[in-house]
């Protein structure tokens, strides 16, 4: 229900300006011509959605993509919740609230089981049954940083180049996607929109750095990894000294990693490198000689929600034999609260039922939402009392819940 005197509106092409002239006020960072002419309507127009206030005008929107989740062996519909924001003289009447709830009831409609998002404040969105999935990190490391050696990386060959969207986009996402095959969270830009929002590089929003360049490694004519970066200008008086921000680095085997990143950390006039979020297990974190110098931030990365628990739960494979029964909250969607039956077969494939059998755990869908993608321990969230059962079931949901790679999703939506 929205606020009295208030509707939900799916928002028809002619309103799609009144639509971005909203988010404009919502968000600050939006305010520059040449941004805002991208901004939002990669999101497909059937799924922008605004809240209209009585006197007429638009006050509050949000949007979805129409993602693929990778999970641990398997892959779920996924809507990714974007642009939620309501105006500033708007808030706190509950808008947010009934959009979330309208997103949630028309990705049902869709066929979509799982929603995720970025969280711009982290603490916004437990209330309606996010859950932390995983954490990113992103590296500052000193030019030269050593790395150890990976047989085969020095014969491959290194080209950089300017990046040009229309030539280079179609092989950047490319090797994206084939870069994170079996990590879970790791999402492909789609629609193509999206993607093209994403590698567009808007002079505006360099923020002092250069155009983009592309680092490719290549084994033959193969393209076996590469990386968008661009670099930044400090102001040191002992001459010219430029970070490198790495944007993307995409990589399919172990030499080209090692090769990609020998590149990226020792180009001429700099002396740092920022890395994108990185998932926590990247292969650059285990090659590093020396982790420590330099800075790590740890930070949230996908926020994940449970909206039809049994598809959800269905669209995965699990690490270990499972029959449990688990009692889980929704009191945001009532339609997955209650006792379900979760038995996995010796394939990993799991058979999720409504039950009347007394529970093994108790959790929140939030904690549910956490677990999907292998990125967070039953177990540990049960030492943080926000999962509770006798420790041998919560022991088996843990394994069972994990997952090889560590999940992260690289770039931001
Ligand atoms: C996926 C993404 O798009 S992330 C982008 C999120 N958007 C932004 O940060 C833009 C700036 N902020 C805003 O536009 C708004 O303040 C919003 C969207 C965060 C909240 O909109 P509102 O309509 O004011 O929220 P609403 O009235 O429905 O609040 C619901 C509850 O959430 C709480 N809440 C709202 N904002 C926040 C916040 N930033 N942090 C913590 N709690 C919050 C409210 O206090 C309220 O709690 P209550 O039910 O206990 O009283």
């Amino acid at each position: 229900m929205t606020a009295p005197g208030y509707r939900t509106l799916v928002v028809p092409a002619a309103r799609l300006d009144e639509y971005r002239r909203a988010a404009a006020l919502t968000f600050p960072m939006v305010g520059d011509p040449l941004l805002d002419d991208s901004l939002p309507f990669a999101v497909p127009p059937e799924r922008a959605v605004a809240v209209e206030a009585p006197d007429g005008q638009l006050v509050a929107t949000h949007g979805s993509y129409p993602f693929r989740l990778p999970l641990p062996g398997g892959a779920v519909r996924c809507a990714g919740l974007t642009w939620v924001g309501v105006r500033p003289d708007h808030r706190r009447r509950g808008l947010m609230t009934s959009m979330l709830r309208a997103h949630a009831e028309r990705s049902l409609a869709r066929g979509e089981p799982v929603s995720a998002l970025f969280a711009a404040e982290a603490a916004i969105y437990g209330r309606f049954g996010y859950g932390s999935a995983c954490d990113e990190v992103r590296l500052t490391l000193p030019r030269g940083a050593a790395l150890r050696p990976v047989e085969g990386s020095s014969g491959l060959a290194v080209q950089v180049e300017r990046f040009d969207a229309a030539t280079h986009a179609d092989l950047v996402e490319d090797v994206h996607v084939r870069a994170g095959a079996g990590r879970p969270g790791w999402i492909a830009r789609t629609p193509r929109a999206l993607r093209d929002r994403v590698l567009a590089d808007r002079p505006a929003a360099r923020g002092g750095a250069e155009p983009l360049l592309l680092a490719t490694v290549r084994r033959g004519d193969d393209v076996r990894a590469l990386a968008l970066l661009a670099r930044r200008e400090e102001a040191d008086e002992t001459g010219p000294r430029f970070t490198v921000q790495v944007r993307q680095a995409s990589t399919l085997d172990p030499a080209a990693t090692h090769r990609l990143w020998s590149v990226l950390l020792d180009l001429d006039l700099t002396a740092s490198v920022t890395t994108p979020a990185l998932p926590v297990d990247d292969p650059l974190l285990q090659l590093l000689v020396d982790p420590r110098p330099g800075r790590r931030r740890v930070t949230d990365n996908l926020w994940v929600r449970v909206l039809d628990l049994p598809a959800a739960l269905g669209a995965r494979r699990y690490a270990a034999r499972l029959d449990v029964v688990l009692d889980v909250g929704d009191a945001f969607l009532p339609r997955n609260a209650g006792r379900w039956r979760l038995v996995t077969d010796a394939d990993g494939a799991a058979e999720v039922t409504r039950t009347d059998a007394e529970p093994d755990v108790r959790l929140d869908v939030r904690e549910l939402g956490a677990m999907l993608l292998g990125g967070r321990s039953a177990a540990a969230l049960a030492t943080a009392g926000l999962l509770d059962g006798p420790a041998d079931a919560v022991d088996r949901l843990a394994v069972a819940f994990g997952s090889p790679l560590a999940p992260v999703c690289p770039w931001l939506f």
